[in-house]
């Protein structure tokens, strides 16, 4: 939490105005009883009108003073606590930016949604609040017990055998729950999760009948949350009726025994009635610091769980020293040099030893069956993830010795699931390089097969791409895609399992289209279909992440056992012959 608080120093003026102001409302507060006590006794007693009017007046001014300080203070702190929640979402926005896949997979999204909005509304709503606390009721609580104790010593003692029993309720309830904040942002972690899961995969859901299914997940998770706060809300609720009884037994000891006070004549009502403001003053700057026992820990929960992403550090980072510019044009070679990768926390490797090179103008196709690790070969070379061991090299440079920037400008990545955002179908393309013209949108999209489906649409190039793509097809979303990779005319080319949405005759064409687009860039192709890959410059054959053979269809067919095996279950005799 203390750590957290350092991004409050750009707001560190408006805090100590806070500060000052709260102070001296608190002053404000704390004279108004004695005032009070003066009228009655000086004034009420004598009826003396003259002495009520000015002290009156005083009062007022005292009191107006108080209220514009107070105003000021809000006004102050949750400008500053705004303030220090907008910039700190945008820091760990920024951070999070920075991460490689692995940190996505460590934390997962749900929870990193939930720590930069749930998470740090709660630290704001606490930093508002300890802002004004912090100072009011230390001052307030021992202000009002020297002022108590000026106006009567003995009666002060009941306010003196009060406190410990205040304190000890506050270290009752904060000790249930403080243990239960942490697991109430981890119910809502688990509640974001389950809504997330739904919303995406609601036609999944609907498809399998799993509608009933899913909701009693989201029934137990959002049960298990409400639980939570169920038990910790009744603790909290349970405390101020408790503070209140405590606050009237003080009350009625107060004026028993002032009463008799007064009897004896050791003491003035004037007195008496500032007496009984002054403990409930205590009393009630005592309740706010409990409020603040209670809630300080479940912001520090909170800050703890930010403070967890705002560290990781992200296992990918540009390196310190550049690579220098060879001075030769950057022509996009790919080399893959005895590289070998893991997940993390896996036990298997996904690739071993994979060795090959693959240059500009030529077309390598990777093919292989279901998890052989062809998309993870893709991963790599954007640097979503570094090798475990061997280096991946474009033109001859270790791409964990270029900057990310620079590396993945010269790449144009068509995603195995395509991703659209929300925006015009022209958006969408330029997405790709923002200065593209009309024309290079409009050409993108016929080399992508996409231009007749756009100019159907109502508006054309200007339709909107609701959220996800989820008014156009699946094929149609892979042709975007494809437009968005083209318009960047990109050095290297990866596509991953871009054309399993195509029809074979589309597909076809497709390709076709991209050959004359391609001649000067390394295109590298994952794909399933052989009909794909047939007529690639090179074939790698990929099996449980190892390269099983490599070289044309021709070759491949003739001396390859895997290769001859994926062809057969695919194509009839003529079409292989
Ligand atoms: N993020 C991840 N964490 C851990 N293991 C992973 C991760 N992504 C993939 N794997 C594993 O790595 C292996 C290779 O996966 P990869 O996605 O590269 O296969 P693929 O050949 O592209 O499969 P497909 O054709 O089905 O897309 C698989 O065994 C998979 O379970």
């Amino acid at each position: 939490m203390i750590k957290l608080l350092s991004h409050l120093k750009p707001y560190r003026i408006a805090v100590t105005c806070v500060l000052v102001f709260v102070f001296l409302q608190t002053l404000s507060d704390l004279y108004l009883p004695t005032l009070l006590a003066d009228i009655v006794d000086k004034g009420v007693m004598y009826a003396d009108t003259h002495y009520i009017w000015r002290i009156g007046g005083f009062m007022l001014i005292v009191a107006l003073g108080g209220t514009l300080c107070s105003v000021g203070a809000s006004y102050l702190s949750a400008k500053a606590a705004g303030g220090f929640g907008r910039d700190l979402r945008s820091r760990l926005f920024a951070h999070v930016e920075k991460f490689s896949l692995n940190e996505f997979d460590k934390i997962g999204t749900a929870s990193l949604i939930t720590r930069t909005t749930n998470d740090i509304t709660q630290v704001q709503m606490v930093l508002t609040m300890m802002m004004r606390v912090l100072v009011m009721a230390p001052l307030m609580c021992f202000g009002g017990i020297i002022m108590a104790l000026s106006r009567d010593v003995k009666l002060s003692f009941v306010i003196i055998a009060i406190v410990p029993v205040i304190a000890l309720v506050i270290l009752f309830i904060s000790k249930r729950t403080i243990p239960l904040f942490g697991i109430q942002q981890k119910r809502l972690d688990r509640l974001n999760l389950v809504l997330r899961e739904h919303l995406t995969g609601i036609r999944v859901i609907r498809a399998f009948n799993r509608t009933q299914h899913e909701q009693s997940r989201y029934t137990t998770a959002n049960g298990e949350l409400t639980d939570t706060a169920m038990r910790v809300n009744r603790m909290m609720a349970a405390m101020m009726p408790v503070m209140m009884l405590i606050i009237n037994c003080a009350s009625i000891a107060i004026i028993w025994f002032g009463g008799i006070r007064i009897d004896h004549g050791g003491m003035e009502v004037g007195d008496l009635m500032a007496f009984i403001q002054y403990a409930w003053q205590i009393m009630f700057a005592l309740m706010f610091a409990s409020m603040m026992f209670v809630m300080v820990p479940r912001a520090s929960a909170s800050a703890a769980r930010i403070q967890e992403v705002l560290d990781m550090q992200p296992n990918i980072e540009d390196p310190a020293n550049r690579a220098a510019s060879s001075g030769q044009q950057a022509k996009g070679s790919v080399e893959f040099r005895d590289v070998s990768f893991r997940y993390p926390g896996a036990e298997m490797t996904a690739l071993t030893n994979i060795s090959f090179k693959a240059s500009p103008g030529e077309v390598t196709a990777i093919i292989g069956g279901t998890g052989s690790g062809k998309s993870t070969m893709l991963n790599l070379i954007p640097r979503f993830y570094d090798t475990s061991e061997g280096a991946v090299l474009i033109d001859g440079v270790d791409v964990r010795e270029m900057t990310q920037q620079a590396l993945r400008e010269t790449i144009g990545l068509v995603p195995q699931k395509a991703m659209l955002f929300t925006g015009s179908v022209t958006d969408n393309i330029r997405f790709g390089r923002e200065e593209a013209t009309d024309e290079e949108v409009r050409h993108a999209a016929a080399i992508a097969q996409a231009s007749e489906f756009i100019e159907r649409m109502p508006e054309g190039y200007q339709s909107v791409i609701s959220q996800g793509g989820t008014n156009v097809s699946g094929g149609q979303k892979q042709r975007l895609s494809i437009a968005r990779a083209l318009v960047r005319k990109p050095l290297i080319y990866l596509f991953d399992d871009s054309f399993s949405a195509l029809d074979f005759k589309t597909d076809a064409k497709l390709r076709a289209a991209l050959r004359p687009e391609t001649t000067e860039a390394t295109v590298i192709i994952v794909a399933q279909r052989v009909s794909t890959v047939m007529d690639a410059d090179r074939i790698i054959v990929l099996d449980d992440g190892q390269i099983a053979g490599m070289g044309t269809h021709r070759e491949l067919l003739d001396n390859n056992a895997v290769y001859r095996e994926i062809v057969m279950s695919q194509l009839s005799e003529e079409e292989i012959a």
